[in-house]
């Protein structure tokens, strides 16, 4: 399919937010303090140790889950299962998309973050589901503390839209969601096997042919009191499964045993995790885990997430399979994923995370 490159100088329908960029703010020389609209306080006792083998997050070898022999595959399978229960994260490697490709895909959005903000401007709305979005924060109309990062997100999946600025980007983050996608439908079809499911129950119940792709891209610049101050902060994921890359600064953490764990991934290696629609699907069996973004005080720091999801008109619902064979009732309600979208970004979801408000209730 040919990319479309919209621009949307066209239509100025939408207002656009007055917060301003966290990159102008943080490029003003005389920034030495975070500003009080900034100001988040992490607590302090729940620190993991991030070299310490038993908080490092399982690794998957892509070539043997899909191109090894039987066995290999088959214990492959058995780590997926092993990583979806106990860590809901896993870092993939050997997974045949280029680091070359990778790194462009980082450079490129890193080119889109320098741009002046005039330049940014007519790519800034309000509306969720607009193809192309950027601007700061996660909703700076509503939330008592702004986050450390710019964000830009682009559609890419069931149809994908692109940038005609900055030069390149266009053409990168075609093969880098195509390939991505491609690496991402493996994993469905190997969590789908840890289940005793068929390999591809879960991508045609969910409609994967017509499912949403997000690149959705992080830019946290370094920040003068990085305890001060968060780049995101805790949250899951809305969809499937996320496929995340970074630049060579960490800041990723995750929920696990009840420490925040800083994820060292493996250079090149994909890190992904279960999102919410996944822990409908198993009826929590794999949960979507918390996770947030430090920032840092030495330069900045780039991440790219890549959502995966049902097509946006699916319903997630507990799989009748495996209740049947746990002897569990369902726990949850349907919801079509476009709607719990929109409920993730609603006033509601600041008060009770989103799956809670999907919850059955039983008397
Ligand atoms: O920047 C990161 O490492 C986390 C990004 C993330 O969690 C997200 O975009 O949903
Ligand atoms: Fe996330």
């Amino acid at each position: 399919m040919a990319p479309t490159v919209t621009s949307m100088e066209a239509s100025n329908a939408h207002e656009v937010p007055k917060v301003a960029s966290i990159k102008t703010l943080a490029d003003s020389a005389s920034l030495t303090f975070v500003p009080s609209e900034y100001t988040y306080i992490k607590n302090p006792n729940e620190q993991g140790d991030a070299n310490d083998p038993e908080h490092s997050i399982p690794i998957i070898d892509f070539a043997l889950l899909t191109s090894g022999s039987l066995d290999q595959r088959a214990k492959m399978i058995q780590e997926l299962r092993r990583a979806c229960e106990e860590w809901g994260f896993f870092q993939v490697t050997n997974h045949g998309v280029p680091e070359s490709l990778m790194q462009s895909m980082i450079d490129a959005c890193h080119r889109f973050f320098d741009m002046p903000e005039e330049e940014k401007k007519e790519f800034q709305t309000r509306n969720l589901l607009d193809p192309i979005k950027c601007g700061t924060s996660f909703n700076a109309d509503i939330e008592k503390v702004h986050l450390w990062r710019d964000f830009l997100k682009v559609i890419a999946h069931p149809e994908f839209n692109s940038l005609y600025k900055p030069a390149g980007y266009s053409e990168v983050s075609l093969e880098f969601s195509k390939r991505t996608r491609d690496v991402a439908t493996e994993i469905l079809k190997g969590i789908s096997e840890s289940l005793g499911l068929e390999a591809d129950y879960i991508a045609m119940t969910m409609n994967w042919d017509r499912g949403l792709q997000i690149l959705a891209a992080n830019y946290y610049p370094a920040c003068p009191q990085p305890d001060k101050a968060i780049g995101l902060p805790p949250h899951t994921d809305h969809g499937l499964v996320t496929l995340l890359i970074q630049n060579e600064m960490g800041g990723l953490e995750v929920k696990h045993k009840d420490q925040w764990v800083l994820v060292n991934a493996a250079p090149g290696a994909f890190i992904v995790n279960i999102g919410d629609q996944m822990q409908i699907l198993t009826n929590d069996k794999y949960k979507s885990i918390w996770h947030r973004a430090v920032v840092n005080n030495k330069a900045t720091r780039i991440s790219i997430a890549v959502p995966h999801g049902p097509s946006l008109d699916t319903p997630a619902l507990p799989i009748p399979e495996l209740l049947e064979r746990e002897g569990q009732a369902p726990k949850y309600i349907g919801m079509t994923y476009e709607k719990f979208m929109e409920l993730q970004a609603s006033p509601a979801a600041l008060t009770k995370p989103c799956l809670h408000h999907l919850r059955v209730k039983h008397n």
